[in-house]
């Protein structure tokens, strides 16, 4: 696959703290990429790292085959849309779409129009003066109507309301299909989000636990629920990512797909066995060590680097 973004062996520490740890993984051109983790997962740092905001204290973070810090030409082609967004005290909407084309080639004034309307941006009020949904309302305008040949959205519904949602989702997913870009998206409404992705880099910790495309995610791990001595039966032996119980029953999350052998068991149990979605899978994955109820010693982890390590 040829990469947009590939990262290589990033750390980056501030004093003692490491917000990456050897972290490592590509985005392919034209895919639209979740990523995921708990908070002070990384997930800010990294996005930062690929817009050249920071710079890693080791190895190399590529976009487009650069290294975007302190380099113009592919500072230009990155759209980093995140919730620290200023403005100056005076500026209105009408500032803010006509400085924004100037620094993007490829802007669409029919996307802003659009997105400008369904989310209702006032016209006259100072932005200063904004909600936090009308503020993400701004940012969204910018990064979908900007068409850069690479997004990154830092959770950029922050305050939005469910229909100012969708209609993000829809208007990029149409968008996307017309002028395919690379996107990377991080947010924690991974239910409503799911169908948005391709690909899935799921940090916890500053360390990736899965990297994969969308399809090969649902095959990462099942989910087995009912009476908890039938599920403990049936999940003996295998790698346990979470477990959560409620009275007398548990539901247990464990990596790889469900089986023959495992599905005729369960069925003979009464036991429900069902692939992870992708909000289950972040929350085993993701989980910081010690928050779920019960965990293996070493939670499994999943990326495409150590597969094709495996396979060659
Ligand atoms: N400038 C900084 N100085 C010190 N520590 C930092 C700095 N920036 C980030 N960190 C730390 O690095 C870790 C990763 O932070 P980051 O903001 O990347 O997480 P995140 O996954 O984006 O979290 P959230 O979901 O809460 O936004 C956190 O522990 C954070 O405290």
């Amino acid at each position: 696959m040829t990469a947009a973004i590939d990262i290589r062996a990033v750390t980056r520490t501030y004093g003692h703290a490491t917000a990456l740890d050897n972290v490592s993984f590509r985005v392919p051109e034209g895919s639209i990429c979740g990523l995921f983790g708990s908070n002070g997962a990384g997930k800010t740092t990294v996005m930062s790292i690929i817009a050249g905001h920071d710079r890693p204290s080791s190895g190399e973070a590529l976009v487009l085959g650069d290294t975007p810090f302190e380099h113009e030409v592919t500072g230009q082609r990155i759209s980093f849309i995140r919730d620290n967004q200023r403005y100056p005290d005076n500026y209105q909407l009408k500032h803010v779409l006509r400085i924004a084309p100037e620094f993007a080639p490829d802007w669409s004034a029919e996307v802003a129009a659009e997105l400008v309307e369904g989310f209702r941006i006032p016209a006259k009020t100072p932005i200063k003066k904004f909600s936090r949904g009308q503020l993400s309302a701004v940012a969204i305008v910018i990064g979908l109507a900007s068409r850069a040949p690479v997004t990154l959205f830092d959770e950029p519904y922050l305050g939005l309301d469910v229909g100012a949602r969708t209609l993000f989702y829809d208007v990029l997913l149409r968008d996307y299909g017309r002028h395919p870009r690379t996107i990377l998206l991080s947010t924690h409404l991974i239910d409503e989000s799911e169908s948005l992705f391709d690909r899935v880099v799921i940090l916890n910790a500053g360390r990736v636990a899965v990297d994969c495309d969308r399809d090969e995610a649902r095959e990462l791990a099942v989910v087995i629920s009912g009476a908890a001595d039938a599920v403990g039966r049936l999940t003996a032996g295998r790698t346990v990512l979470q477990t959560r119980a409620i009275g007398s029953l548990s539901s247990v999350t464990v990596t790889g797909d469900a089986d023959e052998a495992l599905l005729a068991e369960a069925r003979r149990t009464g036991v429900q066995v069902a692939s992870a979605s992708l909000q289950q899978l972040v929350a085993a994955y993701g989980a910081p060590a010690g928050d779920a109820a019960e965990q293996t010693d070493h939670q499994s982890t999943r990326t495409t680097q150590q597969k094709e390590a495996a396979a060659a």
